[in-house]
This record gives C-alpha cells, sequence and structure tokens, in this order.
C-alpha cells in the first residue's frame, strides 16, 4: 500500500521537556488515521509535525516522499488547526473568498468550491452573516470548510468535531467517508472514543508514545475489550 505520511523515529521536545518519543508510523493512501489520546499525550504535537508548522527534535517526517517541512507539500494538504484561524469582522464567504486566493482558485472554482464545502458543513444560511456572531460549533464548520475548499488530496484535522451537535457530527463523518472512497487521506485527532471507532487505523497516544496501533477492531480483538476506552485503559492510558 503507498504511503502518503511517514514518521520515522521522530521525538519532540520543547526546552527540556520531552512531549514525543520515538515515533513511528505510516499513513495509507485513502485512509482516515485517527490519534487517540487523552489531553497532552501529543496529539497536537504530532499534527503540527505532519504539517511541517514545526520541525521535530528528532527523526524526520515525509509527505509522498517528500521531508517535511517542504513547501510544495505544504500548499496541497487541507489542514484545520485546533483553535479557528479565521477573520470574525468578515463573513463566511468574505473569509473563504481569502482562502481561495491563498489557493489560487480561479473565480469558477471558487464559486463552485464555496457553494460545495458551505453545504457540506451545513452553513449556507449563514454565509453572508458575520463570523464574530458564529457560535463555537459554527466557527468549527467554517473552518473546516476553509480545510476543504481547494479538494485536497490530504487533510489533517485537529479536533475537528469538537462543539458540533451529534447530527452534524454524523453529516461530517458521512462527507469525510465520501472522500475517502475517493482516494482523500485523512488524519485526525480526537478524544471522543465513539468517533475513534469510525477511523480505518488508530494510534492511541499517552506521555508522547504510541501505546498501540491498529484497526479499531484488532485493537478491540488483541486485548479481548469490546470498547476502545477498554482497549485504551488495557494499555495503561487513562480515560477521559
Ligand atoms: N509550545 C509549547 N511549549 C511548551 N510545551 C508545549 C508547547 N506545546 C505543547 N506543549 C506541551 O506538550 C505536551 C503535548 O501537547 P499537545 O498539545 O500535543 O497535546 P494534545 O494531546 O494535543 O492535547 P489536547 O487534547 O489537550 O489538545 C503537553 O504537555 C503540552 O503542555
Amino acid at each position: 500500500m503507498k504511503s502518503v505520511v511517514d514518521l520515522q523515529m521522530v521525538s519532540h521536545q520543547f526546552g527540556k521537556k520531552i512531549v514525543l518519543s520515538n515515533i513511528t508510523l505510516s499513513i495509507n493512501k485513502g485512509e482516515i488515521f485517527g490519534l487517540l489520546g487523552p489531553s497532552g499525550s501529543g496529539k497536537t504535537t504530532v499534527v503540527k509535525l505532519i504539517t511541517g508548522l514545526l520541525k521535530p527534535s528528532d527523526g524526520s517526517v515525509y509527505i509522498n516522499g517528500e521531508k517535511m517541512p517542504s513547501l510544495a507539500q505544504m500548499k496541497r494538504y487541507g489542514f484545520m488547526a485546533q483553535s479557528d484561524a479565521l477573520y470574525l469582522e468578515l463573513t463566511g464567504k468574505e473569509n473563504l473568498d481569502f482562502f481561495a486566493s491563498i489557493y489560487r482558485l480561479n473565480k469558477q472554482e471558487k464559486k463552485q468550491r464555496i457553494r460545495k464545502v458551505m453545504e457540506m458543513v451545513d452553513l449556507t444560511d449563514h454565509i453572508d452573516q458575520i463570523v464574530e456572531t458564529y457560535s463555537g460549533g459554527m466557527k468549527r464548520r467554517l473552518s473546516l470548510a476553509a480545510a476543504l475548499l481547494h479538494d485536497p488530496e490530504l487533510i489533517i484535522l485537529d479536533e475537528p468535531t469538537v462543539g458540533i451537535d451529534p447530527v452534524l457530527r454524523k453529516s461530517i463523518w458521512d462527507e469525510l467517508r465520501q472522500l475517502k472512497d475517493k482516494g482523500v487521506t485523512i488524519i485526525l485527532t480526537t478524544h471522543v472514543m465513539d468517533e475513534a471507532e469510525k477511523c480505518d487505523r488508530l494510534a492511541m497516544l499517552r506521555e508522547g508514545q504510541v501505546i498501540a496501533m491498529n484497526t479499531p477492531e484488532k485493537l478491540k480483538s488483541d486485548c479481548h475489550a469490546t470498547t476502545i476506552e477498554d482497549v485504551f485503559l488495557h494499555y495503561g492510558g487513562a480515560a477521559q
């Protein structure tokens, strides 16, 4: 299977504090790969290393075989950070117009893609509303729309469904699965167990180390657990 993202013996520290230790993993094309772990376990740091926004203290990160940070690769993926990077004084549409210009979409593509992604996140009715007046969940959804805008082949989402109600969360998962079926690779972080179950493969993080990595089914059967939460407890993780 072709890998899209590779981490080779990656460690990271902030000052003297070691936050990731010796992580090696490969994420395949068309896979929904979840990073699961309690708060502070290092999920966001892994995501920042994959995006190239942070350089590992040790080891290497590759996207499509290119060592990160690679500007060419950074232009290609879609990234949704944990905190929304939006212009609050602009409308939803104006925000997406701005991102479309960064991605250099032409006028026609811009129009089509903005309509499509706003439908995907159910914000069509709020497209001309000033973002400052959006709820927290609406801002999350607009950030997701921005990450999907240029139809990327790799999507990296840090806690994408925090603050999003269960009905919309389900429809966002349906969209993510459709993208996966088209061959899009999706990496996401979560500490929601039922969301972790929906991933093709999971890496469980605890204190900066991968304590287990496999499909949710295999993780459960290997330790005779019925839930992902039990798997986490089995490997010594703390439930969230
Ligand atoms: N810029 C920084 N400087 C110092 N320490 C940091 C910095 N960023 C993160 N850390 C520390 O690194 C560790 C891992 O943080 P990280 O944000 O990757 O965890 P996380 O699993 O994503 O947590 P959460 O689920 O709460 O977002 C934590 O102990 C955090 O305090």
